[in-house]
């Protein structure tokens, strides 16, 4: 993909040494091409955490949407929670947000997920799209691991958010196409928010109130200690 960058705003950081970046690709005059940022995730549960990447993303990278991609099957972790309670609650936690929309594709195709074929399904579903895959450095930090990485770097500009209790240099990976960004700390995590669940602690203000409601009336978590 050619106009990748982003879109020079002051909190964007791009990766490498940024006289590297070629100045035609700093910002998307011209191009004609949407811009839409894609955030995967487990989402179990989704939370603040989550949404606040994504729209520090999507304001720092000038995106015109940004696609939340509840994952099918991990293979790299397994889910608690069945598919479609992860998807209707990252649909609720969405809602509000006209920037923000929801994919199953996912879910849909079967199997394992892989980001080579979330990837590619979206390419094929925007194909007059630049893809932008959204991170934390938690997880960016494993990306020689996934599957087909080689090719991974056509497909998407890789932007690595901050998270607190993680770090993560771009200079560890031997090309420099994922750019960093920092977002305000928000020390949530799914696995947290399901533990306070099942110790029966409050998640209101961690994830978003209808997620909350739908936890509760879903009778999800109760069980994981
Ligand atoms: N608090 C956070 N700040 C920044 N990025 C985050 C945060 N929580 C999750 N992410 C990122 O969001 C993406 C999806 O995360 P995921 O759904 O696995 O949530 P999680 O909180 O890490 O879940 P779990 O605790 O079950 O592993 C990953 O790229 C992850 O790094
Ligand atoms: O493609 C892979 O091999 C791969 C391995 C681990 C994670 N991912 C993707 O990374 C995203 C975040 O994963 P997770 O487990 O932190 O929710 C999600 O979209 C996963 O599908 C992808």
């Amino acid at each position: 993909m050619t106009s990748s960058m982003p879109a020079g705003h002051p909190s964007s950081e791009p990766a490498g040494d940024p006289a590297e970046q070629p100045e035609g690709e700093q910002t998307r005059e011209g191009s004609g091409r949407r811009r839409i940022g894609v955030m995967g995730g487990t989402f179990d549960p989704v939370h603040h955490g989550h949404l606040v990447a994504a729209s520090e993303v999507a304001t720092s990278f000038d995106l015109d949407e940004v696609v939340f991609v509840p994952t099918g099957r991990p293979w790299h972790k397994e889910p608690v929670t069945p598919a479609e309670h992860r998807y209707l609650m990252t649909v609720i936690a969405t809602a509000s947000n006209p920037r923000f929309t929801v994919s199953r594709v996912d879910i849909d195709r079967g199997g394992v997920t892989y980001t080579i074929d979330t990837l590619r399904d979206l390419q094929t579903a925007h194909p007059d799209a630049d893809l932008f895959f959204i991170s934390g450095a938690d997880a960016i930090a494993q990306i020689l691991n996934w599957k087909d990485v080689d090719a991974l770097w056509d497909l998407a500009h890789f932007v690595a958010v901050s998270r607190p209790g993680h770090t993560f240099a771009v200079s560890s990976l031997p090309r420099h196409d994922v750019s960093y960004l920092e977002v305000p700390a928000l020390a949530i995590s799914s696995t947290d928010c399901r533990s306070r669940v099942g110790r029966g602690f409050p998640v209101w203000y961690l994830v978003p109130d209808g997620v909350v409601q739908y936890i509760t009336k879903h009778h999800l978590y109760r069980s994981v200690e």
